[in-house]
Parts: structure tokens; sequence; C-alpha cells
């Protein structure tokens, strides 16, 4: 598919780890023709090479922002030679009626899905956004990044944004990892919820969009995911989370730790203290394989 998409705008740009962070607007035809921002990361090796890229999918009420200011992530990209991306969390101003009630719904809250149902699936398809229109903007703008190394990474709603997107797409991403993500939306309140909302057949279609429901198709491949969660996450001790289920799932699928690693970590909660604290080791797994 290819996106006629309007001219990136820069909007800033800033020296970091000898390489450079910039910030980009441009009107998305997946999106429904809103603007949307993201950042992006390139390391000194991108001045004369193609790199190889990592995505970043934020969580609830977060922006393009959030994992670039507090995940701490760029100093082991740039040791690594890997450019991160930081895109938007939903699409911003479609003016759907409730979109903006609650924070843990609409604005800031797309779940990383392709909405049916009617009022929103004009705007938030985040999905297609990410895994096909984003990715075809960079190599269109001349960005050097080498669209044959991509992988993905995320916290929260974006961890479950980044399994679900490395379960869907085979072939486009070479390692997922995830920081407390939510790993059986179907099971949750914040699932429902979403499900309820953008999917026009509820939770029950939800099930396309669940890590615990598509890890079993995704038998006989690769899958090279890590997952890290705290013990005192509220979320995960709301059952918000539920990475059990996933494991079970995992396991039952025939995945073993080299595939599917979920670590609990004593003490630490949903925040980004926490995945700063284990940023350097996600950016380690995922060059591992951006690197090969
Ligand atoms: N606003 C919510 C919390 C939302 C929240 O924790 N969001 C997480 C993602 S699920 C986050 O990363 N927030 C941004 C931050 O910590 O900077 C509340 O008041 O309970």
């Amino acid at each position: 598919m290819s996106f006629q998409h309007a001219a990136l705008e820069e909007l800033s740009r800033n020296h970091a780890f000898a390489g450079y962070i910039v910030k980009y607007k441009y009107k998305s035809k997946t999106l429904g023709d809103l603007s949307t921002q993201f950042n992006i990361f390139l390391p000194k090796e991108a001045e004369s090479a193609s790199v190889p890229v990592l995505y970043y999918l934020a969580g609830l009420t977060c922006t393009e922002d959030t994992g670039a200011w507090k995940g701490g992530f760029l100093r082991d990209a740039a040791e690594e030679g890997i450019a991160l991306v930081f895109p938007d969390t939903s699409p911003r101003g479609a003016n759907v009626p409730g979109e903006d009630d609650s924070w843990d719904f609409g604005t800031g809250a797309g779940f990383y899905l392709n909405a049916t149902e009617p009022k929103f699936s004009k705007h938030y398809n985040m999905f297609s956004f990410i895994t096909e229109e984003l990715p075809e903007v960079l190599k269109s703008s001349g960005l050097p990044i080498d669209p044959h190394r991509q992988s993905i990474f995320g916290h929260s709603m974006g961890g479950h944004g980044a399994i679900t997107l490395h379960l869907l797409k085979p072939g486009q991403y070479r390692s997922a990892s995830a920081f407390s993500p939510i790993l059986n939306p179907t099971q949750a309140p914040w699932g429902h919820k979403a499900f309820g909302g953008y999917l026009a057949g509820g939770t029950e279609e939800g099930k396309k969009w669940d890590a615990t429901e598509l890890i079993s198709t995704a038998k006989g491949r690769r899958l090279n995911i890590r997952i890290d969660y705290g013990d005192a996450d509220q979320f995960y001790q709301q059952k918000q989370l539920l990475p059990e289920n996933f494991v079970a799932a995992a396991r039952a699928a025939g995945f073993g730790e080299d595939d599917v690693q979920v670590q609990s970590h004593s003490g630490y909660d949903h925040s980004y203290y926490f995945i700063s604290t284990f940023g350097r080791e996600h950016i380690q797994h995922h060059a591992k394989y951006l690197k090969a």
C-alpha cells in the first residue's frame, strides 16, 4: 500500500548522545487526515548508513514525548547504533463524541488497533498507522532507516501493542518486548472498555487483538519476546495485565523461554522508574536481533 503523504514538518531538533532527536509532524491518511507527531532518535551512524529501528509504543495518557523524555533509552540506543521511533498513542482532534471523557479510552488511548465501530473507524486506526503508514513515511521521506531491520517495544497499553503487532505481522519485527504490558485484554476492565468502544463486535471481536488469544497462531515461528513487570504494579495487582495467562498460553503453544521470556520483579511498580531500570536490557535484547 502506498501512502501519499504531506511532507514531514520538522518541529524541533536536539543533539543527543552524538546523534539527534527530531520531532516531526505530518497529516496522516490512516488517522483520517489528522495531524500526528512523532519523535525519532537517529544515532551518529545514521549520518553515513541506514540504521536498524526500534519502535516504542507508550501507554495510556501518554504522547510521543513520554518515552523519549522518561524512558532513558537514548544512551543505550546510541551505543548500539539503533534508531528509536516514538509515535503518539492515538489520533488527536478526531472530535468523536466521548473521546475525551476518560483517561483510559479515546484520546491518548488508541490501543494500537483498527476500530470497526463506525464512530471511530475513520480515525482510530493506530494498527495500520504503526505497521504500515509510519514505516513507509519514514522511508519515502529519505530518513536513514533500514526497513528490513525493525523491532518493537512498549509499555502497558503500548506493551499490548508491541506484542500483538509482532504476532499479527509475521516477518515485520525481528523481536518484541514490553514493560508491564496488558496481555489478556479480553479478560480485563481496560480491554472491555476499549474493545466495547472501538469494535463493532465488542470484546468477542477483541480476541483478534488479544496477545493471549493470538499466541497460538504463531506456532512454529521464532518470536524473540521479552516481558518484564513489577509485582508492586497497581495495575498488575488489579488484574489489568494478566501476564500469567499469557505465559500459560505461550507454554501450551509450545513456546519456551527462548521465544517468550517473562520476568516478574519484586517491589517495582508501573512507572517510568521501573521502565528506565530495565530499559538497557530491552535495548540490548533488540540489538542482538537487529544487528544479527
Ligand atoms: N492517569 C492514570 C494513570 C495513567 C498511567 O499510569 N499511565 C501510564 C501508562 S498506563 C503512564 O505511563 N503514564 C505516564 C507517566 O507515568 O509519565 C491514573 O491517574 O491512575
